[in-house]
């Protein structure tokens, strides 16, 4: 990338989430990712430098050996002239949703530069093939265990879940979501299904589909004419059946999606497509801890063919959702036991404030903070060393818990020699295929006050407004509707 030629026509608005604005360049698959930031927050240069650094850093020595040398690209950061920056701002500010409006892209002069993962990363020079690439964030896909935790219904019903009615109430979204993490992490093939739909169906943030490059299905946030199952698998049709027309008629549409669905679970299952060391460095948190089902799941078992349906499978070791799931897990003591960890950090931190860079709290991330992720040790002796230690594998856990993956698929040409490995088959086609992962900054350490309060609030909402739903005289109020609508007819 030389400074000199950068031109922000060759650059178009990518998409965006709560801390970064991404572009994407027109020919090259390449994209650019600044950092977003409030209007009244003024960071300097050397600040965002810094900041972008430790994204790198973090990505490259931490997350790159835990989840896989393929699926993570740390990407490197560059500089970036700022009439190029300040001109590229104004153009892609009208694409931009009116709910990320509230912060600013950084134009201070540095970003990150990272290949398109909407492309396929194992075959660059496959660039201009045509491609799909569906976006999952899955978020957790476990239910805690721990001993500190203060209210059962965590230990029933996933956080997703319980967050959707909240996130109702407050107008993030129109409708609650049937989609449960648990069944998607579920290694279940119907439960994942069931799941797919669902983040088809009502995608939220939780899933885009881009064609080309481009964004095709997935919630803008208020843009909910995005959404339209059909005219998606209108789109997509051309991938599973190629030799068009062998399809036809009402029966189009649905049987478009099953393929998709089917490639998708083929792929999150697909414990081949990373070769790394990864899975050998880090030590194995058992998956069958905790229960592997949330009750307010919509999956029903009886509907399903198999009695074993809310057993779980078991996640082939390696596949994207086990490796996701293993960083997840570092969340062990659930943020009702980490919370009086940080606490005892802070009150040391009061007391010795010139401490704050001897416990690495801020990086760097090395070997030094890569080795205390893999202390799974819960027996608190009271040192300010345990609660570092917690913290860090907790602060790693939550963005595990909020990355994305992106699945990019494009058609397998017959007489390409290829990596058997990377080919992956629908009932009607073959695909090449990429998988990484994305948005694994780490979360801030002073998010956890945050994080400890946004806790108890999601699972008083969920306790109220399922109690209003058990409600008797909400049970009459819904028969007299029913009664009303039955004289009607
Ligand atoms: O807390 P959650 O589960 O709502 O996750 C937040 C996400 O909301 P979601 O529920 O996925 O719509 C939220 O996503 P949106 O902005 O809602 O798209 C962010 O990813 C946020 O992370 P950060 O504070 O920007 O680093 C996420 O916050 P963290 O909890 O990861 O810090
Ligand atoms: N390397 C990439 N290649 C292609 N698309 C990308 C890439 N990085 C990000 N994107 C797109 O940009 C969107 C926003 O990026 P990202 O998730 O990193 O933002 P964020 O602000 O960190 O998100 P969050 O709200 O979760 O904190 C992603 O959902 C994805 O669609």
């Amino acid at each position: 990338m030389e400074p000199e030629k950068m031109d922000e026509n060759e650059w178009n608005y990518h998409g965006e989430g709560n801390k970064s604005l991404v572009v994407s360049h027109a020919q090259s698959c390449v994209v650019l990712r600044f950092l977003k930031f409030l209007p009244n927050i003024n960071k300097s240069t050397e600040e965002v430098y810094q900041h972008l650094h430790n994204i790198l850093d973090f990505g490259k020595h931490i997350m790159k050996p835990f989840l896989g040398e393929n699926y993570v690209h740390h990407g490197e950061v560059v500089k970036l002239p700022l009439d190029f920056l300040k001109s590229l701002c104004l153009k892609v500010q009208s694409d931009r949703p009116e709910s990320r409006c509230e912060k600013e892209m950084d134009v201070s002069g540095y970003a990150m530069c990272l290949p398109n993962l909407t492309r396929l990363q194992t075959f660059p020079f496959l660039e201009c093939r045509p491609i799909f690439c569906i976006e999952i964030k899955p978020k957790c896909g476990f239910i805690p265990s721990s001993a500190h935790i203060t209210n059962e219904i965590k230990k029933k019903v996933c956080r997703f879940c319980m967050h959707q009615h909240l996130k109702v109430a407050k107008g993030k979204w129109k409708r609650i979501s049937k989609y449960c993490p648990l069944d998607l992490f579920s290694g279940n093939k119907q439960r994942m299904h069931f799941a797919l739909m669902n983040l088809l169906q009502e995608s939220q943030n939780n899933l885009k589909v881009f064609k080309n490059g481009e964004l095709i299905y997935g919630c803008r946030d208020d843009q909910e004419h995005f959404l339209d199952l059909n005219e998606l698998a209108h789109n997509l049709k051309p991938f599973f059946y190629p030799a068009s027309g062998l399809i036809s008629g009402p029966q189009c549409p649905k049987t478009v999606v099953k393929e998709l669905i089917h490639i998708l679970t083929t792929v999150l299952l697909n414990n081949s497509t990373d070769t790394a060391r990864a899975a050998n460095i880090m030590p194995i948190i058992p998956l069958s801890q905790g229960r592997n089902y949330c009750e307010a799941s919509h999956f029903c078992p009886h509907l399903s063919n198999s009695k074993h349906a809310t057993e779980a499978t078991g996640l082939p070791k390696g596949c994207i959702l086990y490796k996701t799931l293993q960083a997840q897990m570092l969340d062990m003591l659930d943020i009702e036991g980490l919370y009086p960890l940080y606490k005892r950090v802070e009150k040391y931190l009061e007391e010795f404030p010139e401490e704050r860079s001897t416990l690495l709290l801020d990086g760097p991330y090395d070997e030094t903070f890569f080795e205390k992720l893999k202390d799974l040790s819960l027996e608190d002796d009271g040192t300010i060393s345990y609660a570092v230690t917690k913290i860090q594998q907790y602060r790693v856990a939550m963005t595990a818990k909020d990355c994305s993956i992106m699945i990019a698929l494009s058609p397998a040409v017959q007489e390409e020699c290829l990596d058997p490995r990377s080919v992956i088959r629908s009932t009607t086609s073959s695909f090449i295929h990429s998988v990484s992962i994305l948005d694994l900054d780490l979360k801030p350490y002073e998010n956890i006050p945050h994080q400890y309060k946004r806790d108890s609030k999601i699972v008083n909402h969920y306790l109220k407004s399922i109690k209003v739903q058990e409600d008797p005289l909400n049970l009459y109020k819904k028969s007299e509707d029913c009664t009303l609508l039955l004289q009607k007819v």
